[in-house]
């Protein structure tokens, strides 16, 4: 599958994981919104998860790598269907543990993951120190997300850490108190 990234700049280069990628050849970088291709656009804000059933949608993803500071919903008109990534964890040292929030190598092996293209995510998730521990860290979620029929399955599942994380939540409140 083809990865491109609308290149924003705003970060420090010498930890965006894009460029690295880049240099590896492993995707495509983009100065312009107008410049980047069509593709499913990996999306914090979009409505829909992504899931298996988006295989269809295009052969192409798309990020857009800017720091999180930057990236506010308008940053993120790009032409294709926009889509979430549900409950993973990010493995990477700076957001290492924070749900939702994934660098852009992390975000675009979960999605190859999910899409069914394991191969290709440990292809790009290889050249980071890091890389394997986001698919040990996310290794129960990700084949459940990727054994889904469709988005709302891909939701439902992610219900079921979202709940669990916060039980587990309300346990450590209990045990603080006693
Ligand atoms: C905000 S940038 C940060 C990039 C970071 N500076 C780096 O070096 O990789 C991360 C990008 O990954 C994608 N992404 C991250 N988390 C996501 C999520 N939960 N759902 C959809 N896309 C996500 C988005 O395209 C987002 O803009």
């Amino acid at each position: 599958m083809d990865l491109h990234v609308r290149y924003e700049g705003d970060d420090d280069p010498k930890k965006c994981t894009a460029r690295r990628l880049a240099k590896f050849d492993l995707v495509t970088l983009h100065r312009s919104a107008r410049a980047t291709p069509r593709g499913i656009v990996l999306d914090p804000y979009a409505e829909q998860a992504l899931s298996p059933a988006d295989r269809t949608e295009a052969d192409a993803l798309v990020a857009l790598d800017c720091s999180w500071e930057t990236a506010e919903e308008e940053a993120f008109r790009l032409s294709g269907p926009h889509r979430a990534l549900p409950f993973l964890v990010a493995a990477n040292p700076v957001n290492y543990g924070t749900p939702f929030q994934l660098n852009t190598v992390e975000a675009f092996a979960g999605a190859l993951c999910i899409l069914g293209e394991r191969e290709q995510a440990e292809t790009v998730l290889s050249k980071f120190r890091w890389g394997h521990t986001f698919l040990e860290l996310n290794a129960e979620p990700l084949g459940r997300y990727a054994a889904a029929d469709d988005s709302a399955e891909v939701v439902a599942i992610q219900q079921e850490y979202l709940d669990a994380g916060a039980d587990g939540a309300d346990g450590e409140d209990a045990s603080d108190g006693a």
